[in-house]
């Protein structure tokens, strides 16, 4: 069964001297789907990356780490052959091209020649670095160094795909594009795990979200069913803000005027409640303008989440 997933994480502990990054982290990254790590500055994702990317030792006390269903205590190199890993920040060899920074990479994971040009050159079209192929890797700017390191990462084929805070550096139209990028490489089986602060964002990557808070996993979940089953508040504009008044209080919808912003708050409701509301509305002859929920649902569960900390 450990073989059918691509990271199983439990109960992993790491300390830099006395203090403790990492006090019992639980993770699984399936095959085949997107998971995003999400917690706050400081709560253990790089830490917990750099285990797993073999580039750090769990504590002896850890009960489970495997990738691509290796031990990482006693079989680390097995694992690192099959793991793509992007660090948040990573140095290039400025001196080199783009295409002699993929050959050397290529080589380190021994990915044979004959396959190595035909693998660099598709990289450098999926990620959209064609033109760059040839100049230095000093000329690159910070999002394309960035989609650089992605297709490092994606060099010798990995199964599992560990990538820290990789839409960081990137332009809306770059994020679009990793966004397809992870989904695609999903859809081929790849198990990709992503941690980011873009919680909007990861809402539309990813299959799972695993929460970490304070060194420890403080939730596992399938992000279908944590969006259908959060409640939030949804604000709703509509051409004659009176009558969409009239219409919440007689449907009993708690709701108030938005602050800062015009358009009415109304909620909390979950997401099949506020469909069927914005139906009876429209039934209601009530014009609407606009209907969202107010910052997103990962937004709302990881705000929960750190409150006690502000
Ligand atoms: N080499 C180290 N020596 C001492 N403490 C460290 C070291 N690396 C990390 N830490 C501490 O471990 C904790 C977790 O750090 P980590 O970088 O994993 O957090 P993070 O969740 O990735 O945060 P961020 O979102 O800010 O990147 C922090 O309190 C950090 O100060």
């Amino acid at each position: 069964m450990d073989q059918d997933v691509g990271v199983l994480a439990r109960g992993v502990t790491r300390s830099f001297g006395r203090f403790q990054a990492l006090r019992g982290m639980d993770l699984t990254v399936p095959y085949g789907e997107v998971t995003a790590l999400v917690g706050a500055n400081g709560a253990g994702k790089t830490t917990l990356m750099l285990v797993l990317a073999t580039l750090l030792a769990p504590d002896p006390g850890t009960a489970e780490v495997k990738v691509a269903g290796y031990d990482l205590r006693t079989h680390s190199a097995l694992a690192r052959a099959s793991l793509g890993w992007m660090p948040d920040t990573f140095g290039v060899y400025d001196r080199l091209t783009a295409v002699e920074y993929l050959e050397f990479f290529a080589a380190a994971y021994r990915v044979p020649r004959a396959d190595a040009a035909t693998r660099i050159a598709e990289l450098l079209e999926r990620v959209h670095l064609v033109e760059f192929a040839r100049q230095p890797v000093h000329v690159l700017s910070r999002g394309q160094k960035q989609r650089l390191g992605l297709a490092r990462a994606l060099v010798h084929r990995p199964k599992v795909l560990l990538l820290d805070e990789p839409a960081s550096g990137l332009d809306p139209r770059s994020r679009v594009e990793l966004r397809d990028l992870l989904r695609g490489l999903a859809a081929e089986g790849c198990a990709v795990l992503v941690s980011s602060h873009i919680l909007n964002e990861l809402e539309e990557i990813a299959d799972r979200v695993v929460l970490v808070d304070q060194g420890r996993t403080a939730g596992e979940h399938d992000l279908a069913t944590l969006l259908a089953s959060a409640s939030g508040i949804w604000r709703i504009r509509a051409l004659d803000e009176d009558a969409l008044g009239v219409a919440l209080d007689r449907r009993s919808v708690p709701h108030r005027i938005a602050s800062g912003t015009p358009g009415v708050d109304a909620g909390p409701l979950t997401e099949q409640e506020a469909a069927s509301l914005l139906t009876d509305l429209v039934g209601d002859g009530v014009r609407i303008v606009s209907y969202a929920p107010v910052g997103g649902v990962l937004e709302s569960v990881y705000l929960a989440m750190t409150e006690d900390r502000r």
